[in-house]
């Protein structure tokens, strides 16, 4: 299980003893940092030659304690990459890393002792054991007393509603309860620090949203730190405090929800009509910033990007063109098209996520 990090972190090790990491000091002899994660110029070069591929490129990011922080890049983009380089099962070939104030790659494997993940949606949970006894196993695994968390490991299983299923071998869950069972597997031996690779993959509407809020209550409750990485927005959109945006190995954005909400400042027109000839598009296109067209039956459904005075234009370009207006929606900008306009990619998103502000 590599995906499983298994040592317990020492008071010696949490010495947050670099300048900038800052650290409260509830007790004197033992300064928590108020990082959870702090990266530096990280880098990793795949292959050599004309097929060398750099996977990340110079990165750095923080992370503070009980944030959510979202990681989010096109497919290719080195998000897996990075998230294993911090794991340290992949060796990047530059920079640091540190993890609540200890710099990690000198050996000391008890760096890792709070932290755990559940890459690529899921985890090798032992399907023959019950959901509890994973949840014991996991605990055991990382350093921790089963019987001292049964009281954690019951408010899990509540919470993702896997109560009932307690005492089931995961081998006779739904795909949906087994990725359940990997969150809170992951969670079962207290980590204080988890990366979350698609952690919604395969998931109900439901049970997506019992995920989201038992997410945001981990830490805000609890003072979890999770970086979670996904396609799909709105899981991004829900659950995260902040966002980091790769493409192509770099960062290309790192800010709240809202600050990147307010980048994309435009609201979107979707117009449909039987009058949109070529012609008619062509003008649009040289006047208006027009995101999209499509055929459906005989008409033609396009989307604008316009603001209020804009859109005021729009409209009366199209009056004054005699197009005929079948039907008129605006969406407000979302994360989607912040992340679009910031990687140029529209194809590595959850395809509901994309549809799904239309129909709000
Ligand atoms: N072990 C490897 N050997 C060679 N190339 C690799 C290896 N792992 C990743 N890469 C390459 O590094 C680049 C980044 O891949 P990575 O899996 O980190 O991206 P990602 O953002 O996680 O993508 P996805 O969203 O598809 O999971 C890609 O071009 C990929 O092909």
């Amino acid at each position: 299980m590599e995906d499983t990090v298994v040592t317990r972190r020492t008071p010696e090790s949490d010495s947050g003893d670099d300048p900038r990491d800052a650290t409260v000091g509830t007790d004197a002899s033992r300064p928590r940092s108020t990082r959870a994660l702090v990266v530096e110029g990280i880098s990793k070069r795949f292959g050599s030659g004309d097929d060398a591929v750099l996977a990340v490129d110079d990165v750095s990011f923080a992370v503070d304690r009980g944030s959510v922080v979202g990681l989010l890049g096109p497919n290719g983009a080195g998000k897996t990459t990075l998230i294993k380089s911090i794991l340290g099962i992949v060796f990047a070939d530059a920079g640091s890393i540190r993890i609540f104030g200890t710099e990690v790659g000198d050996g000391r494997r008890t760096v890792y002792a709070d932290v755990d993940a559940m890459l690529e949606g899921a985890r090798n949970d032992y399907w023959r054991l019950t959901v509890r006894e994973n949840l014991r196993y996991f605990a055991t695994i990382g350093g921790v007393d089963p019987d001292s968390v049964s009281a954690r490991h019951d408010r899990l299983l509540e919470r993702l509603d896997l109560t009932e299923k307690a005492d089931t071998p995961v081998r006779e869950l739904s795909r949906g309860m087994k990725q359940k069972v990997s969150l809170a597997s992951v969670l079962a031996g207290g980590a204080e620090l988890v990366f979350l690779d698609e952690p919604t993959l395969g998931l109900d509407v439901e049970s997506s949203r019992t995920l989201r809020s038992e997410l945001r209550r981990l830490a805000a409750e609890d003072g979890l730190t999770i970086v979670v990485s996904s396609h799909d927005m709105s899981v991004i959109e829900d659950v995260c405090d902040r966002v980091v945006v790769m493409s192509d190995g770099r960062i290309v954005a790192d800010d709240t929800v809202d600050a990147l909400l307010q980048r994309a400042d435009r609201n979107t027109v979707r117009i449909t009509s039987p009058d949109l000839d070529d012609e008619t598009l062509a003008s649009l296109r040289a006047q208006f910033d027009v995101r999209g067209s499509e055929r459906r039956g005989d008409s033609v459904r396009i989307e604008v990007a316009a603001a209020g005075d804009e859109l005021y234009a729009l409209m009366d370009h199209l009056r004054d063109a005699d197009v005929a207006l079948e039907h008129v929606r605006t969406a407000e900008p979302d994360l989607e098209d912040v992340f679009v306009s910031l990687t140029g990619d529209a194809n590595g998103l959850a395809g509901s996520a994309a549809e799904s502000r239309w129909s709000q």
